[in-house]
């Protein structure tokens, strides 16, 4: 529909747009973001006639825009200060351009009023616009818009001018009456979550040049330059060189990504703060198991998964995660082995607690045979830790099967599990029908069954009984990245905790976002896990 090719502008020295190509469908609701003096204003102003390129073309449904005078164009502007006319009514002012246009007076009075009706002003008619709240001024200057019907409207910060609360609400409102009237909409903002929240798509704009032009979703998930993976919303960027497992950085080792980057190109890795799972961690010289469930525990208050509850259970659920284990992936199960063996140790400590009063829970009996712990070694461990996850298990069978409502689910699974019938640990499947809390035999029978080696490795893993420690509890499987740190502060607002992490060897802190509040507290030694489809490498 709107097909801008090629535009460039300067003012001086200062090149305000760059060879701008951009193609605005019929009916889009379309954001030009980007910080000040980026130049969106100037190509908005181009669009109204306002201004022209020094070079560039601009159709509209196939048609040349530029050589179009301002007033003759189909496009409408509206501007961020409203430029209502104080003496008139707001009736007047809306059909002040309808007037101009010497429509007839019937006609004139029927679309004011539809229009007026639209946007939720008909009682306000007759008022002048100073006896109006600022959303109130908003919907006139709106409806004085698109009472025109333009093909185009062009919106220059249109919500910049209300307080907050108002803007939310007009932020929704803009959404609703675009759909409504069908018109195509413009808008620019410097505001990412205004452009997030309006916008089917979004051209991000830095130093006249376009980033990136892509629905607000991909934006935000699959950044494409530095630019836009910083400029929108929070992220953590870590630098170094394309690898086939991710990035490599020279302080903090390979970290996982999926890359179609040449091997070896500067490269950056964005993770958003929500995909970082906090994992717990207890540094080799303070090695303490009640401290590493504390941790565990504030990291995932909800112990929505195995592996966050892995993460950051306290020990009861710890216990049945180490039921887990079971043909279960490596570090899963050691972690959760480790967790278990909390339980088991933690006498009179809040773990121990949970573990006796998930006695009597229906997966307890679930988890009658301690030779599943066993099992273990037949697990992806890829870890000698993992030994020593398997004996945490048995420690967790002792523990009778700690592991309510969590447990029964998982023993459900656990004995879906009895179909598979691809994997060589499926003989342990059969044994995980016992057993409880398997977060999905059948995917650890998958993946036994894409990853024959891990099992191999499993075995090896027995005779490496001494090998572990705190740091078994946060070894790396296959697309899976681990960062150590302390955490340097929690602020919890708007219903998410937000976690920074001092990791050593990175100047700035790690973000992490969990769901709820937390407990995890300043100083607390953590690590931090996400999956290598969660990080993406971006070119530099
Ligand atoms: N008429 C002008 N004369 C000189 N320089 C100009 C003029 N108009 C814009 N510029 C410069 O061009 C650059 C882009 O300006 P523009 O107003 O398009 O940016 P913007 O992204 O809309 O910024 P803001 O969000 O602050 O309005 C800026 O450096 C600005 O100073």
């Amino acid at each position: 529909m709107l097909q801008i090719t090629g535009v460039s502008r300067r003012f001086g020295d200062v090149t305000a747009l760059s060879e701008i190509s951009l193609e605005i469908r019929q009916g889009e609701f379309f954001a030009l973001l980007g910080p000040s003096g980026c130049g969106k204003t100037t190509l908005l102003r181009i669009l109204a006639g306002f201004e022209s390129p020094d070079s560039g073309t601009v159709t509209l449904d196939g048609a040349d825009l530029l050589s179009q005078a301002a007033h003759r164009r189909p496009v409408n502007l509206m501007f961020q200060s409203y430029a209502l006319f104080p003496h008139m009514s707001v009736a007047k002012n809306i059909a002040y351009g309808l007037e101009r246009e010497k429509l007839p007076k019937a006609e004139i009075r029927e679309r004011v009023e539809e229009v007026l009706e639209k946007v939720g002003l008909s009682a306000m008619a007759k008022r002048r616009p100073q006896q109006l709240s600022g959303g109130q001024r908003q919907r006139v200057a709106l409806a004085r818009a698109i009472v025109k019907r333009p093909r185009l409207l062009l919106l220059d910060e249109p919500l910049s001018a209300l307080d907050k609360k108002v803007r939310a609400e007009m932020q929704l409102e803009l959404k609703r009456l675009q759909h409504e009237v069908g018109i195509t909409f413009v808008v620019v903002t410097h505001d990412q979550e205004e452009a997030m929240s309006l916008a089917d798509r979004i051209a991000v704009f830095s130093a006249g040049k376009v980033e990136q032009v892509d629905a607000p979703v991909t934006l935000y998930e699959r950044p494409r330059t530095p630019f836009v993976a910083d400029f929108v919303g929070a992220n953590n960027l870590f630098e170094g060189k394309a690898c086939a497992d991710g990035l490599s950085s020279d302080a903090l080792g390979v970290l996982p990504g999926l890359s179609d980057l040449e091997e070896g190109a500067p490269a950056l890795l964005a993770v958003r703060p929500e995909r970082l799972r906090l994992v717990s961690w207890t540094p080799a010289d303070t090695e303490d198991e009640t401290a590493e469930e504390t941790v565990a525990e504030d990291a995932t208050p909800e112990g929505e998964s195995v592996e966050e509850t892995a993460a950051g259970a306290e020990g009861a659920d710890g216990t049945e995660d180490a039921d887990d284990t079971e043909g279960a992936e490596g570090d899963e199960g050691a972690e959760a082995a480790e967790d278990a063996e909390g339980t088991q140790d933690a006498a009179g400590d809040e773990s121990a607690e949970s573990s006796e009063d998930a006695e009597g829970v229906e997966s307890a009996e679930d988890v009658k045979d301690a030779e599943s712990a066993e099992d273990v070694k037949d697990a992806d461990a890829e870890t000698a830790e993992d030994t020593e996850a398997a004996e945490g298990t048995q420690d967790a069978a002792d523990a009778e099967g700690v592991g309510s409502a969590e447990g029964a689910e998982a023993a459900e699974d656990a004995a879906d599990a009895e179909d598979v019938e691809s994997a060589e640990d499926v003989k342990d499947a059969e044994d995980v029908e016992d057993a409880g809390g398997v977060e999905s035999a059948e995917e650890a029978a998958d993946a036994d069954a894409e990853d024959p080696e891990g099992a191999e490795d499993a075995e090896d893993a027995e005779g490496v009984e001494d090998a572990g420690g705190a740091e078994a509890a946060v070894s790396p499987v296959a697309g899976e990245g681990v960062l150590r740190g302390k955490v340097a502060d929690v602020s919890f607002y708007g219903g998410i905790s937000h976690v920074s992490v001092q990791v050593d060897g990175r100047p700035t802190p790690v973000l992490v976002a969990t769901q709820g509040a937390t407990q995890v507290q300043a100083g607390s030694s953590v690590a931090l896990t996400w999956a290598a489809e969660d990080g993406v490498l971006i070119p530099q």
